[in-house]
């Protein structure tokens, strides 16, 4: 009607900015650098609110960032978004106040009640929303960058929002965009595609749809994939470059057979290696997966109910992680483990996603499985190079033969080619990685000053370790330069 068109819009309330008009009631969360609260807000009739307290120091964020970031959040709209209300700083922490959502993030839900996963109705209703939420942030120009369970939030009416917008994206990315800076801060990189972990082309809107499809892994396995990996500072070490087998079969649940094919189908086009194969937010949404997807009331039914609020599951989390003395160790790493232990781990080259399975396996360099990405090794591919060049040479004069043996032999080069390329690409990226643990490890003994007998050691041992990684990577250029010597003198005499 006339009289509802003219009617003003609802003004927004203003939160207050000062940290008296807040009474902090529980803490029920925390993160690497922030603690998460359920408050009260006294100037507003008692509102309940969340209050994310972020740590400036240990977070590092260019505040003008923050700022910038705040105010194009403010001009957003979604229902599947949540908003915050405001942000300040006390002293050296910036409180960031939002809605309560009273049932907390779906990681808190899965890791209290359904330590296995949700069953695929729930999970459609969760994904659902969460696209609609991707789809209006992408659509927008806008990309998320921390797509996981822990951030999408739901009410006691099953309303689903996804939160940490714009806040993880100014405050946990430095100014360099750096995606290794991210292990610096933002704790673990499990959700990260692989095109940010092993370039620095950095973010895009597909990296938001692998961690899409990382976070549906999580909702039904309940733990995002390789989660049993202990966090330490060389996590994305452990991540690209070594696997340990024991730790193959505790991650390996064997569930696939539950999951429909539709879901499996879903998920495997989110995860395809090839940024440019993934779907867009809007055309995963027309997915077969989410025909006759559920209402948000069938999560109250079966998610919900009986489930014990937010501050006390968080409670009771703590009380359980002291019980296992404080979960995993942060400086766990291989290197002290057992010659034995060690025999058992070989190094990867990245991960596959395993449809039947739901699951990612490792990739091992040495593999041949068609060689259709990084899994030749340097040695192998010297010796399928000679042996190519031995029959290309005995098979040269023998006319309609000799061509197709040819083109098999250009198709093998090729990929051969590729698989070198790759292979460069990620010793590149591990030398990166070895010369800034070193440039770090520098800074402290010199800070140290008396420089322990330890941290030298381990300086020699990264020394050495990246002295390797340099030899490798000059054979690999040399590998990629005869290949391509190879290739072009192919392809004169076809
Ligand atoms: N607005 C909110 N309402 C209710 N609970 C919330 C709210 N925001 C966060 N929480 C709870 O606090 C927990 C921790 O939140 P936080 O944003 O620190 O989580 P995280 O995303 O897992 O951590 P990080 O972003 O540091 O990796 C969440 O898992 C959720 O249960």
């Amino acid at each position: 009607m006339a009289t509802n068109q003219l009617k003003e819009p609802p003004k927004r309330l203003q939160y207050p900015l000062d940290s008296s008009s807040y009474k902090l009631l529980n803490e029920i969360g925390a993160g690497v650098s922030a603690v998460v609260y359920k408050a009260i807000c006294i100037p507003m009739n008692s509102a309940a609110v969340a209050i994310k307290s972020i740590d400036l120091d240990r977070s590092r964020p260019d505040l003008d960032d923050v700022r910038r970031e705040a105010k194009t959040l403010s001009l957003l709209s979604h229902p599947n978004i949540l908003k915050a209300h405001c942000s300040f700083t006390v002293d050296r922490r910036l409180w960031v106040v939002m809605p309560f959502m009273a049932a907390g993030s779906l990681q808190s839900i899965i890791s209290h009640s359904h330590p296995n996963g949700l069953t695929e109705p729930c999970i459609a209703v969760v994904l659902r929303d969460t696209l609609n939420a991707l789809s209006y942030l992408h659509g927008q120009g806008h990309l998320h960058r921390d797509i996981k369970a822990g951030n999408i939030l739901v009410d006691t009416n099953g309303q689903v929002k996804l939160a940490d917008f714009g806040v993880s994206a100014s405050i946990y990315e430095s100014s360099t965009c750096s995606s290794l800076k991210f292990t610096d801060v933002a704790g673990t990189p499990y959700w990260m595609a692989p095109e940010v972990i092993h370039s620095h082309t950095g973010y895009s809107f597909k990296a938001d749809i692998w961690s899409f499809g990382i976070t549906a892994l999580e909702l039904a396995h309940g733990r995002p994939p390789l989660s049993h990996l202990p966090p330490s500072k060389s996590m994305m070490l452990k991540i690209t470059k070594r696997f340990r087998f024991s730790d193959l079969d505790k991650y390996r649940k064997g569930n696939g057979n539950k999951f429909s094919k539709a879901f499996k189908d879903m998920v495997a086009s989110c995860l395809d290696q090839d940024p440019s194969k993934r779907p867009t937010a809007d055309k995963l949404l027309k997915h077969p997966f989410f025909k006759n997807c559920k209402g948000t009331d069938f999560l109250v039914k079966n998610v919900l109910l009986g489930l014990p609020s937010v501050e006390k599951r968080y409670k009771e989390s703590k009380v359980n992680e002291h019980a296992d003395g404080g979960g995993h160790n942060d400086d766990d790493d291989d290197d002290d483990e057992d010659p034995a232990m060690q025999v058992k781990e070989r190094r990867i080259s990245g991960w596959n996603f395993n449809q039947d399975g739901l699951e990612l396996d490792p990739v091992f360099p040495n593999d041949d499985a068609g060689a259709k990405k990084s899994e030749l090794g340097g040695e192998s591919v010297m010796r399928k190079m000679e042996e190519l060049v031995n029959v290309g040479g005995s098979e040269a004069g023998n006319g309609g033969g000799g061509v197709k043996k040819r083109e098999k032999m250009l198709a093998t080069l090729n990929v051969l080619k590729g698989s070198l390329e790759q292979e460069l690409l990620e010793v590149k990226f591990l030398l990166n990685m070895i010369r800034g643990e070193e440039e770090n490890d520098r800074d402290q003994v010199v800070a140290a000053a008396s420089a322990d007998h330890n941290e030298e050691k381990e300086i020699s041992m990264l020394r050495a370790a990246l002295e390797n990684e340099r030899k490798k990577n000059l054979q690999l250029e040399l590998q990629l330069h005869n290949c391509k010597i190879q290739l072009s003198s192919l392809n004169i005499s076809n």
